[in-house]
């Protein structure tokens, strides 16, 4: 499938090794009810796969694994590996706050901190990871991040007015924004953009297909057109009478809209149940 060429932005971007993201037999549980059984996928560098699938199939806490998210809820629990380039990001001897940074993410529901200005919020990862830089460089941070996500030209003569007065759109673009911030290679977007009307959600996608030449995504979409728009790759998830979710079919987007392999991929993306 041929990707629309990115239109050129303003501002110099690093270039980052593109990463490549493996999950590896990963199961899930809630207390004792499991939610993922034996989950393998490969999500490519440089390439946007989505995850798609009926409500409570696993696609969320799938996603929330591969950053280490899942181990915040109290309860749960989770078996298998995650490989970023290759490496075990649950090993022990790894650092949680490493995973975050190299694995971002971005919610259903736009989160910026609503009383930071939007310069703050963009920056606002950089304490947590604990980089240091110069103001100039941070200037720059934030130019080039929000160019990136699509924001600057809205934003640039307002940028020490708090976040929350932006639109539900803009504030996504700006959550996209702070997690470019710490350079991640890897961007997991859970329904960027279930909460925004058409014209925003059209924004976010162009941005998407733009970062995708600079950062691996996977974005969880209950929207067809969206995973056929955005993604390269696509992974059908399915939990199918109150068994664990698992993947029934993944490979290239337009091959499993077109002709899916399994008769409940065909069902799934040709709107026959889910
Ligand atoms: N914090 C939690 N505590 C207990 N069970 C949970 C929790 N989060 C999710 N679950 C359960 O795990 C299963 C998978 O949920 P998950 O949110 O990953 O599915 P999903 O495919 O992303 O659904 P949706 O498309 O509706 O977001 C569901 O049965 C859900 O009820």
């Amino acid at each position: 499938m041929l990707r629309p060429e990115p239109e050129s932005i303003e501002v110099a971007t690093t270039p980052t090794e593109l990463a490549t993201l493996e999950g590896r037999n990963i199961s899930a549980w809630f207390g004792d009810h499991q939610v993922l059984d034996r989950v393998s996928l490969t999500m490519e560098a440089g390439v946007v796969t989505s995850l798609i699938g009926p409500s409570g199939c696993g696609k969320s806490t799938f996603l929330r694994i591969l950053n280490r998210m899942h181990e915040l809820v109290p309860s749960a629990s989770l078996a298998g590996e995650v490989l970023l380039d290759g490496e075990d990001i649950y090993d022990p001897s790894r650092k949680l706050v490493d995973a975050r940074k190299h694995i971002g993410m971005v919610f259903q529901k736009p989160n910026p901190f609503p009383a930071q200005s939007i310069y703050d919020n963009v920056v606002a990862g950089l304490k947590l990871t604990g980089t240091r830089i110069s103001r100039d460089e941070r200037d720059e941070l934030v130019e080039s991040c929000l160019t990136k996500a699509g924001l600057w030209k809205e934003v640039k003569d307002r940028l020490r007015a708090p976040g929350a007065g932006l639109s539900g759109g803009q504030q996504q673009r700006l959550c996209i924004a702070r997690s470019l911030a710490v350079s991640p290679r890897v961007l997991l977007m859970d329904e960027p953009c279930s909460a925004l009307d058409p014209t925003s959600t059209r924004v976010i996608e162009e941005t998407m297909l733009e970062l995708a030449h600079e950062v691996t995504i996977v974005i969880v979409t209950h929207n067809m057109q969206q995973a056929q728009r955005v993604s390269q790759q696509c992974a059908f998830f399915l939990a199918s009478q109150g068994t664990p979710g698992a993947i029934v079919e993944h490979g290239d987007t337009e091959a499993m809209f077109a002709d899916p392999i399994d008769p409940r991929t065909f069902d799934y993306v040709n709107g026959r149940f889910g």
